[in-house]
């Protein structure tokens, strides 16, 4: 903890410029536009979430926009978990790809603004909404894929790991991991569970204890993505996969997720 408040200072102003969207240096504020394709009936937006709902495949894709390193902050959070809900709701959407607008940035993990200097009732406020989006996203009764077109450290690796499916870009730059010991601080237990569930017990302790940071080969071989490919066919690779998941028959996919299903 005591190292992750020694950063705190260094994120302080640009916690704040992310909370009044000013910070363009990774040309955020540029790339934020909806994709909308044609056959696409659907987007609505928030200020840091853009959700593109295609009615005709039932596939949403949410993507993160919270400059300058989709840090989870409490209002960043707040308008993820509904955002989810939403869909969750929608009969029409069966699966949701999460995907960054911010170029080499898939999420920085927790706003460490949001845990430094803040009372008590902040502090549980915050923790809640962090546990809501876990639980939103691994419970899913959609498929999630995530997208992963950027560095995901932390907070950003639960939420890559709470999802279906990983596809990361194979750009050596990028790097994965829980790496809150190299923080000073310990993952929480479904942080741990989350991973554990995921590259299975070895790979799991040596990535926490050593609060390992992986590159996208290391994280391919260690089963922490499923699938590297080239940065501009990360998306559509996620919309391939996606579309293939959601052909398995009866729904089947979906039904033996054994995160939500109990037969
Ligand atoms: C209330 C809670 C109660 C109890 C719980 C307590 C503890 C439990 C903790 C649980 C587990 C914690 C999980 C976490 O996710 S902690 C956060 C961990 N994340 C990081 O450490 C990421 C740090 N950032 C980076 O490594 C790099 O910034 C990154 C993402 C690789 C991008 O690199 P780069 O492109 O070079 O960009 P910069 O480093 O220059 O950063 C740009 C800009 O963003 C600010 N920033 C970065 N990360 C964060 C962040 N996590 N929160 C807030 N702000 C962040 C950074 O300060 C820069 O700002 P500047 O003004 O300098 O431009």
């Amino acid at each position: 903890m005591a190292t992750l408040l020694k950063h705190s200072a260094k994120y302080a102003l640009s916690g704040r410029l992310a909370r009044l969207g000013v910070h363009s240096r990774h040309g955020g504020l540029q790339c934020l536009q909806p994709r909308l394709l044609p056959h696409q009936r659907s987007a609505s937006t928030s200020s840091k979430i853009l959700v593109e709902m295609d009615d005709s495949t039932g596939i949403a894709v949410l993507t993160m926009k919270n400059p300058p390193v989709n840090s989870l902050s409490l209002d960043f959070l707040t308008e993820f978990s509904i955002s989810l809900e939403k869909l969750e709701l929608d009969r029409g959407c069966r699966g949701v790809i999460l995907t960054s607008a911010l170029p080499k940035i898939f999420s920085a993990g927790l706003d460490i603004m949001e845990m430094y200097g803040k009372s008590p009732e902040h502090c549980g406020e915050f923790w809640k909404a962090v546990q809501e989006m876990w639980l939103r996203l691994y419970g899913s009764s959609m498929i999630t894929i995530a997208a992963i077109n950027g560095s995901s450290p932390a907070g950003g690796c639960l939420m890559a790991l709470a999802c279906d499916y990983r596809i990361m870009a194979e750009n050596p730059k990028y790097s994965i991991g829980l790496n809150e010991t190299q923080l000073g601080i310990v993952a929480p237990f479904w942080f741990k569970d989350t991973l554990v569930n995921t590259v299975g017990n070895r790979a799991a302790e040596l990535s926490l204890q050593l609060g390992l940071l992986y590159s996208a080969p290391d994280a391919l071989r260690t089963g922490l993505v499923d699938l590297l490919v080239p940065e501009d066919k990360v998306l559509s690779t996620a919309s391939q996969t996606m579309t293939q998941w959601l052909a398995i028959p009866g729904e089947n996919a979906i039904g033996s997720n054994p995160r939500v299903s109990s037969s």
